[in-house]
């Protein structure tokens, strides 16, 4: 899915919601513990409750492999289940030398031999350009960027002044060469509201995958301040707050309830914007 169709969606569904994946068996509600994969049966429900009001799916594959095989077969049936014209994010955060970084891309990207296509993948962009090179390689797909992220010790090194500018800057100045909008997104957290007027600047073009909202405690509208582009431009993920609004019978229906209050505040924001 290019940039084009992505915005067709975002259009037709009134929403740009990522609905992260990610699913702890732990917390799988008691009565789904009888299915053979209760992830997976979890990961259907909540598919089922919410794929007419988001535009995509991010399952963070550490939820997956922690559960050795089991786990990773759940993520397959889960990425086979999701409807195709909803987004996938596989939120695996790789990067590594360059031949490594191919055996990563052909895990999330490549059907034949991993049965997952996913539509991106988060990178890290550390190692340069020879670690995302791989990923790029598959023209149809996307490489999610972490650029300015969510969590509290973002500032250890992203925020960290360097002779042109903070580091993760100079990520967006330096990779924006590697590729074009239809195969380069960001992660900004959206605990990171102020700076997106910024980062607008910097990435005028590009999506941003913007997780942090729910529990995490980023406001959406303070996001959209600035974060929306021509092109609506951005992608914002809540897993715990819609997945685990409810542990018990009902919880399909309040992470819709969940869900929908979320696209209700990003389709008043469309409109205010003119773009719906
Ligand atoms: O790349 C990500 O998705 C990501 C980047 C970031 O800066 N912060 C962040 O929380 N995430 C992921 O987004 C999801 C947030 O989940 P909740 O806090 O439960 O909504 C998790 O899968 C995180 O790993």
């Amino acid at each position: 899915m290019n940039a084009t169709q992505l915005f067709e969606e975002i259009k037709k569904k009134k929403s740009f919601l990522c609905v992260g994946l990610d699913t702890v068996l732990e917390q799988v509600p008691e009565h789904l513990l009888k299915y053979k994969d209760p992830v997976l049966e979890f990961n259907k429900q909540i598919i089922d409750a919410t794929k007419d009001l988001c535009v995509a799916y991010k399952p963070n594959t550490a939820f997956y492999e922690a559960r050795g095989i089991k786990g990773w077969q759940s993520l397959i049936d889960t990425w086979k289940y999701i409807p195709e014209d909803v987004f996938t994010i596989a939120d695996a955060k790789r990067g590594d030398i360059g031949n490594t970084s191919a055996m990563y891309a052909d895990a999330f990207f490549n059907l034949e031999k991993s049965e997952m296509s996913f539509d991106a993948v988060t990178v890290a962009p550390y190692m340069g350009k020879d670690s995302v090179g791989p990923f790029l390689q598959y023209k149809d797909k996307w490489v999610i960027l972490l650029a300015l992220t969510s969590n509290p010790s973002h500032e250890d090194f992203q925020t960290l002044e360097g002779s042109s500018g903070k580091l993760y800057e100079e990520v967006i100045r330096v990779s924006a060469q590697w590729a074009d909008n239809d195969q380069l997104m960001y992660v900004v957290g959206a605990t990171r509201g102020k700076e997106f007027e910024h980062i607008r600047k910097l990435a005028p073009d590009n999506f941003l995958l913007v997780p942090g909202v729910g529990a995490q405690g980023g406001s959406l509208a303070e996001v959209c301040e600035y974060g929306l582009n021509t092109q609506c431009g951005l992608l914002v993920n809540s897993s715990r707050g819609i997945i685990y609004a409810s542990k018990g019978l009902d919880f399909a229906e309040k992470a819709r309830e969940e869900a929908l209050k979320l696209q209700k505040e990003m389709e008043h924001i469309l409109k205010n914007k003119g773009l719906i």
